[in-house]
């Protein structure tokens, strides 16, 4: 076990081999419990697959995965020499792009996962798009199922060229990516250097999971702390839940929460049911402000300084993109808005600009409408008071999904708010 701590997220399309992936590094750093694979390699002596114990094991996941049943990839956590890893939510869970945009399952860092044989398909570039929104620090990028092209150097470097130019098009800083050609099934390049692969001299994966930057948590922004849930403790009285986004809360401090806009002296402050003087980025807390009782605040407020409380938007702009919507989006749509833990129903009020994704300059003047793959500037009106943060300013609060018909159609960071 190391002090240090990843947030990673696994990213890339369906049926690259994100899961497969997780499997094996679980199963290199030795994550996997030993009664599962015990219980594997004995099924698969008995059908006389022996030696083919990880093939199984995965298999085995896939298909209870399909049942719904078992083990899913996300919050696995393996441990490498530098890190303790947990793998945040994954694509193709339900609500995992929500999830990324509003924060719930933040990721420090993040593995693209690129088939070989298929090179950038859609969802590559939706997740790409997404990691450079969120503000994901670095990227590796694993070029996986190097066993189906015979682990040829130039299908290789056919597929970096692609993905590099994907990176250059959402401006994602080159220097930070490294691509590393793999096999998770087979297991190159993983935890060995591979001898199918002798052309490459780059680090394997566990090395650039090792060289990974160390997370810096947002100390020195203001506080900023959405809140969960609100109960109500015999002997304390009102306490807020939630997890510090940015910032330090310190008992005695002086907490103002909007869009409720009430306020008082933090009390206490509560972290895995004991007491501490003080919390900080990524502390998930339960505190008790002076004078606050349960009905005056609500999920979806966010507690900050009294002296420098969070923004309410009367109006915000935005960058946003269109990942899927069935038709078009014009002025006067009114879609829910997902912004940390509150959720908004807000009115795209005017579809200002929008852009080249690939330049990122204007393409046009207050267009019609947007559709699908379309970025554009927008003004968001909220129907209801919405804190909210300009992505410049305090990105944790800065980003939003837009959610309807159960799917999450668009993802967003906030340019600009016009307070109330
Ligand atoms: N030959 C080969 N097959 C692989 C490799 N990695 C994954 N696969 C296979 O590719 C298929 C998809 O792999 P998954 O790991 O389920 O892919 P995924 O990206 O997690 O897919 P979703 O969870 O559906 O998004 C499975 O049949 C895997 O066995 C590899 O390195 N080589």
């Amino acid at each position: 076990m190391s002090e240090r701590h990843q947030n990673l997220a696994i990213i890339g399309h369906v049926d690259h081999g994100k899961s497969t992936l997780v499997g094996r590094l679980l199963y290199e750093t030795g994550s996997v419990p030993e009664h599962v694979i015990e219980q594997h390699r004995e099924e698969a002596e008995e059908k006389g697959k022996g030696g083919f114990e990880f093939a199984y094991v995965m298999d085995n996941l896939a298909e209870e995965r399909e049942r719904g049943v078992t083990i899913d990839i996300a919050h696995q956590e393996f441990s490498t020499d530098e890190y303790d890893f947990t793998i945040v939510d994954c694509p193709g869970h339900r609500d995992f792009v929500k999830n990324m945009i509003t924060g719930a399952s933040q990721a420090d860092n993040a593995v693209l996962v690129v088939a070989a044989d298929d090179g950038v398909a859609p969802q590559t570039q939706e997740h790409v798009f997404l990691a450079r929104t969120l503000g994901i620090d670095e990227l590796i990028i694993g070029i996986n199922k190097m066993d189906v092209v015979d682990y040829e150097e130039s299908t290789y470097d056919e597929v970096v060229t692609e993905v590099e130019q994907l990176l250059k098009q959402v401006q994602f800083n080159t220097d930070d990516a490294s691509f590393i050609p793999i096999s998770a099934f087979e297991g190159d390049n993983i935890a060995e250097r591979s001898d199918n692969t002798s052309w490459y001299d780059g680090e394997i994966l566990l090395e650039s999971l090792n060289d990974l930057p160390e997370p810096e948590p947002p100390t020195d922004a203001p506080l900023r702390l959405p809140i969960q849930d609100v109960y109500t403790i015999s002997g304390i009285g009102t306490v807020p839940v939630g997890r510090i986004e940015t910032g330090v809360m310190n008992t005695g401090d002086n907490v103002s929460f909007q869009p409720s806009d009430v306020g008082g002296e933090v009390k206490t402050i509560e972290m895995h049911h004991e007491e501490v003087p003080k919390a900080e980025p990524g502390d998930n807390v339960g505190f008790n402000v002076r004078g606050i009782g349960k009905d005056d605040i609500r999920r979806g407020d966010v507690c900050g300084p009294a002296d420098d409380p969070p923004s309410v938007a009367e109006t915000f702009q935005a960058q946003i993109v269109v990942m899927q919507h069935p038709s078009v989006i014009t002025a006067g749509y009114t879609p829910v808005f997902h912004a940390h833990t509150a959720q908004v129903a807000c009115t795209i009020e005017s579809i200002d600009k929008k852009m080249d994704p690939s330049s990122g300059e204007v393409a046009e003047e207050n267009p019609d409408f947007i559709q699908s793959g379309d970025a554009a500037v927008v003004t968001i009106r909220p129907q209801k008071p919405l804190s909210i943060e300009p992505s410049s300013e305090i990105p944790e609060l800065g980003s939003f999904a837009i959610r309807d018909m159960g799917q999450t159609i668009a993802a967003g960071k906030v340019l600009d708010v016009n307070e109330k």
